[in-house]
This record gives structure tokens, C-alpha cells and sequence, in this order.
């Protein structure tokens, strides 16, 4: 017999299903992601942190899990809801069953609810803090009761929680799946990379452009890494409200100023618009999936792209030196911007994909060209 499971919603929503992962119980803000693949991507995206993510695609951990699709070091997301999961997975790289895998990292999941219902709610009425219970005996009220006493993600600084505590070495590339191992790409650039909650892919594709990368910890100063003599800065993804993380964002201000290379991805992109004095705000429906059009103004074309967001930056309030590159053609959202004083630019979405497509993956070459442009200006 399956174990009861059931997740309860801050609006009084309660779907019942059974568990597929850890007893116990877990809270978060529900969001709703819409690509097709990529679970275990998603699961270690630590970018998830305090959310509790359902996928609206059916059916998930047919593919199992493997250890080269990890994201970080570990389940990031605060729980998973699934409408089902195969009685067995089946690939040739899969290693452990999804089950066994959210089990062995304590992650609460629950299946066998009607994940279309949940979206439409979440989609109506924007994010929704919830709990999910699991176990013999599993009690509505106090569930609900625990969705209610979340705080919510507004004004939460999650990106020192899940940041590295010391600062390391990155230099391997991407999955070569004909020699089953990682590359290891020659280097010609030395890049500091500010982890707030940094995918691994996204270090892989600037070892590919060539990036010897030092990865440091969230609240790195700005004087360190300059003292490091980077030829560009990286800021990344990550958990909670850009605008709690205060530290980042005067440490922005800082590389601006030296107009040192700067590209920022999602979180990053975000940081980069609160230095330069713009606002961000929560959106009512975050993006949250693998098949999102965005519109890159300069030369018309349409890619599709990675998404994870919950919070955004404010068009309106960007200053006169901010040029905005890419726009989200789902809801017109901010999606990309570069300044016209200084060699920086960033983008809302996710150009390293994993999971999801790879039109975007030019802003990669955008970075290596302007640390060239910067080396040869000297
Ligand atoms: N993937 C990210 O970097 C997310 C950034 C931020 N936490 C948001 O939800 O908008």
C-alpha cells in the first residue's frame, strides 16, 4: 500500500495523493514548471530553494536519475508533486530510481494529485505558499496550518544560505556523451564567478569559452575579487529576493565602476539592474520551464528559452545607460539588458539550459568577446 500524502494550500486548497519520496513534511511557495524533461535538473537547481515545485508534464522518473545531471550538490527544491511515476525507470545512464533518489536526499514528494487542477489554481491566482505531509496519518488542518505560518519569498536573502562557503577551482567543460566524461577545455581567461546559488552548467559552458574560473562565495567583497585581476566577473542564478541580497549588489556596483566584464544570469540579472538603480518586483506568475519565446530586439529573432523566476526587474525603472536587449514574448517581462558605459549585460533567463533548449547559448560568446575586446584595449 502506498503512503498517504497530502498538500495542502495557503488558499485552503488540499489535494490528497500518496508519497514518492521522504515521510515527514515540507513548506514552501508552490510554483508550477512546465518543461518536459529535466526533473533532476530542476531538483538540484538551487535556484528551488524554499519552493515546492510541481511539473505539469505527467509523467516523471522515467528516466530515473544519474550522478553527471546534478546541478549542485545536492536537492535544492523544498518538495516535488508529480501526477505519477513509473513503476520503473529505464535509461542507460540512470543509476537509482527517482524515489530511491528524493528519499536518500529527505525530499517530501507527493503523487497521484491532479496537477492540472493545481497549475490552474496557481496560475489564477499567482504562487501560493503550501505544505506538503507525508506519512500513516496525515492531518489537514495542521497542514494548512503550516502552509499559512510560511513567510513567503518576499525580502528572503536565500543566496549566502545556499552559497559555497569557500571559494574552489571550476574547470570542466560540458558532458561529452560519445567519450561518457567530462571535457576539460584549454583556458585563456580568468574569471571570477559569485556564486549565489550557481548550476553547474553554467560554469561548464565558461570553461568551454576558454574561462580558468574561481568560484567565490556570495558575500565576497568587491576589493578581493579586483585584487584577483579577473578578466571578467560572473554573477550567477540563486534563491530568494535579489533585492534582500544587499551585499551582491554593492559588490555590482563596484565592478561597474571598474568597468571590469560583468554578465549576470537570472539572480545575476537582477542584482546587476538594483546596482544601476532600477527596482525589481514579484511577479505574479513566475516563469518556470524549458519552452519560453523571447525576443532578442537587436536583431529580431526569436529564441526559446530556460526559465526560472520568480521576481523581475522593473523596465520602467532602468536608468538611461541601460539598453534593454530581450524581451519575454509570453508577457512582455524584461528578459535582457546591457549598459552603454560599461562591458556588462545580463539576462533573465537560462542560456546554459540543463534543462531545456539552447538558442540562447550565444550570451556565452557575447562574455568571451568582450573580455577579448577589454584584454586588447588593455
Ligand atoms: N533562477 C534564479 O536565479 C531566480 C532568481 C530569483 N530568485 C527569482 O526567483 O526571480
Amino acid at each position: 500500500m502506498p503512503i498517504p500524502a497530502l498538500l495542502a494550500l495557503e488558499d485552503g486548497s488540499v489535494f490528497h495523493g500518496y508519497a514518492v519520496g521522504a515521510t515527514g513534511e515540507t513548506v514552501g511557495e508552490v510554483v508550477f514548471n512546465t518543461a518536459m524533461t529535466g526533473y533532476q535538473e530542476i531538483l538540484t537547481d538551487p535556484s528551488y530553494a524554499k519552493q515546492i515545485v510541481t511539473l505539469t508534464y505527467p509523467h516523471i522518473g522515467n528516466t530515473g536519475v544519474n550522478v553527471e545531471d546534478e546541478e549542485s550538490d545536492t536537492v535544492h527544491a523544498a518538495g516535488l508533486i508529480v501526477r505519477d511515476v513509473p513503476r520503473r525507470a529505464s535509461n542507460w545512464r540512470s543509476t537509482e530510481s527517482l524515489p530511491d533518489y528524493l528519499k536518500r536526499h529527505n525530499i517530501v514528494a507527493i503523487a497521484g494529485i491532479d496537477t492540472r487542477r493545481l497549475t490552474r489554481i496557481l496560475r489564477d491566482k499567482g504562487a501560493l505558499n503550501g505544505c506538503i505531509v507525508a506519512g500513516e496519518t496525515v492531518d489537514e488542518a495542521a497542514a494548512l496550518a503550516k502552509a499559512r505560518a510560511f513567510p513567503g519569498l518576499n525580502g528572503m536573502d536565500l543566496a549566502k544560505v545556499v552559497s559555497v562557503g569557500e571559494s574552489y577551482q571550476w574547470n570542466e567543460g560540458v558532458y561529452d556523451l560519445d567519450q561518457t566524461q567530462f571535457n576539460q577545455p584549454s583556458k585563456r581567461f580568468k574569471v571570477v564567478a559569485y556564486d549565489y546559488g550557481v548550476k553547474y552548467n553554467i560554469l561548464r559552458l565558461l570553461a568551454e569559452q576558454g574561462c580558468d574560473i574561481t568560484v567565490v562565495p556570495a558575500q565576497t567583497p568587491a576589493a578581493d575579487v579586483l585584487a584577483m585581476k579577473p578578466d571578467g566577473v560572473f554573477l550567477s542564478n540563486g534563491p530568494g529576493d535579489p533585492a534582500a541580497c544587499d551585499y551582491a549588489v554593492e559588490a555590482t556596483r563596484q565592478f561597474l565602476d571598474a568597468k571590469i566584464p560583468l554578465f549576470g544570469i537570472c539572480l545575476g540579472h537582477q542584482i546587476m539592474g538594483l546596482a544601476v538603480g532600477a527596482k525589481t518586483l514579484k511577479m505574479k506568475t513566475g516563469h518556470h520551464g524549458a519552452n519560453h519565446p523571447v525576443k532578442d530586439l537587436d536583431d529580431g529573432r526569436v529564441v526559446i528559452t530556460s526559465q526560472n523566476h520568480g521576481f523581475a526587474v522593473d523596465p520602467a525603472s532602468l536608468p538611461a545607460n541601460a539598453r534593454v536587449t530581450h524581451t519575454s514574448l509570453f508577457d512582455g517581462t524584461l528578459q535582457g539588458f546591457e549598459l552603454t558605459d560599461s562591458p556588462a549585460f545580463c539576462f533573465q533567463g537560462h542560456p546554459e539550459a540543463c534543462p531545456g533548449p539552447h538558442d540562447i547559448g550565444y550570451l556565452f560568446d557575447r562574455f568571451a568577446a568582450l573580455m577579448e575586446e577589454a584584454r586588447k584595449n588593455g
